[in-house]
């Protein structure tokens, strides 16, 4: 029997406060999207075959090795100044770790409900660890149609203290074994801008690692609400593994020729990892790479787990457009921020597509 909600706070408690996310509230049997799901109008997907695949081809990590090293560089370099999106195959992340996370996602979120509601916010064994659902509940009018667990690395002892059983070892292993990827990647698309940067402000760029795992419910109506909404992510790149279902989009903007607002679905790739740009770079390099734009689709027929890790600056560190960039374009889009603020910013606002920016942004006349 479907529990009735008679308001939209029992709802909300029952989902928020109470931590059985969507996951609970689709498990108790509801036949419909609760009103406080639907999306307005313009932020509703449409129909899953009306969107165009994004049908580049996946960029191959290993080849940075070998005589073909420049061809990839050029090929990294350009998909961050357009879409701000690309795969990448041979990446160094080993086949069976990525199908070990997709099952851990699956393990963590099958648990019992009381059983996730330990790592929610208050009660959680460790202020890095994290449970919870939509991304800012508190302040969003429509939820989002997803449930999450978010780690944030600190030292190797206290993640297998505190990460949750489920999917602790795997977690650790992918933010391993994606490390030398994501700092490789960083370095080849600053050294393009002509900059050098010493170890220390490189590791203060890539200070902050975190792994989530995403949970979007099988949805009796996706086409009403969204697994998440608008956004850019705030740090410099973002590796993602998604599984086979499908449901990521990213927009194409104006600056790459699209008439008009259009959405391209990144396909899912087996044995592929998504990498995106997030704002940081787009900041580092005064508007050159692009912070891309993406959101999620809910699914109708089963479940969907994303695993991305977030690599981000560390709170203290400062962060403005590269002074040789500000140099040759003679001007600089953005002031610079700390960290800290940028974060607090972005995860105090509802999605809102590139809005974040504009905490950064310099209003050029
Ligand atoms: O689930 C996905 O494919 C993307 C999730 C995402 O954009 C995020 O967690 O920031
Ligand atoms: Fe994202």
């Amino acid at each position: 029997m479907a529990p009735s909600f008679d308001s939209s706070n029992s709802l909300y408690d029952f989902v928020v406060r109470d931590g059985n996310g969507v996951k609970g509230l689709v498990d108790s049997g509801i036949s419909e999207v609760p009103e406080r799901y639907i999306q307005p109008l313009q932020e509703r997907m449409m129909n899953k075959h009306d969107s165009r695949l994004c049908d580049v081809p996946p960029i191959d990590l290993s080849k940075l090795n070998g005589p073909e090293h420049e061809k990839v560089v050029d090929e990294i370099v350009r998909a961050s100044e357009t879409l701000g999106f690309f795969q990448v195959v041979n990446h160094g992340v080993p086949m069976e770790l990525l199908e070990s996370l997709k099952h851990a996602a699956h393990a963590f979120f099958s648990l019992a409900p009381e059983n996730k509601a330990v790592y929610g916010t208050g009660v959680s064994p460790s202020p890095r660890v994290k449970y919870g659902t939509s991304f800012v509940p508190e302040k969003e009018k429509a939820l989002e149609w997803k449930d999450y667990i978010s780690m944030v690395y600190n030292t190797d002892e206290e993640a297998l203290q505190y990460w949750p059983n489920q999917c602790k070892e795997v977690a650790l292993d992918y933010l391993k074994f994606s490390s030398k990827m994501v700092r490789d990647i960083v370095e080849i698309l600053i050294r393009k801008q002509g900059a050098e940067l010493d170890d220390s402000k490189i590791e203060g760029l890539l200070g902050m690692k975190m792994v989530n795992m995403n949970y979007y419910p099988a949805c009796p109506n996706p086409e009403l609400t969204v697994g998440v909404g608008r956004h850019s992510d705030i740090g410099t790149i973002t590796v993602l593994l998604q599984d086979g279902i499908g449901g990521l989009y990213v927009r194409v903007g104006e600056e790459n020729g699209a008439a008009k607002e259009e959405w391209l679905e990144i396909p899912p790739i087996p044995g592929a990892l998504v990498i995106n740009i997030g704002d940081t770079l787009q900041i580092l390099s005064n508007g050159k790479y692009k912070s891309a734009e993406h959101r999620v689709r809910a699914s109708s027929s089963e479940s969907r787990v994303s695993v991305p890790v977030f690599t981000v600056p560390l709170a203290t560190e400062k962060i403005g457009p590269l002074p040789e960039v500000v140099k040759k374009d003679g001007f600089a889009r953005y002031r610079e921020v700390v960290l800290q603020d940028y974060m607090n910013n972005f995860f105090g606002n509802v999605h809102a597509g590139k809005k974040s920016l504009d905490f950064a942004r310099i209003n050029i006349a």
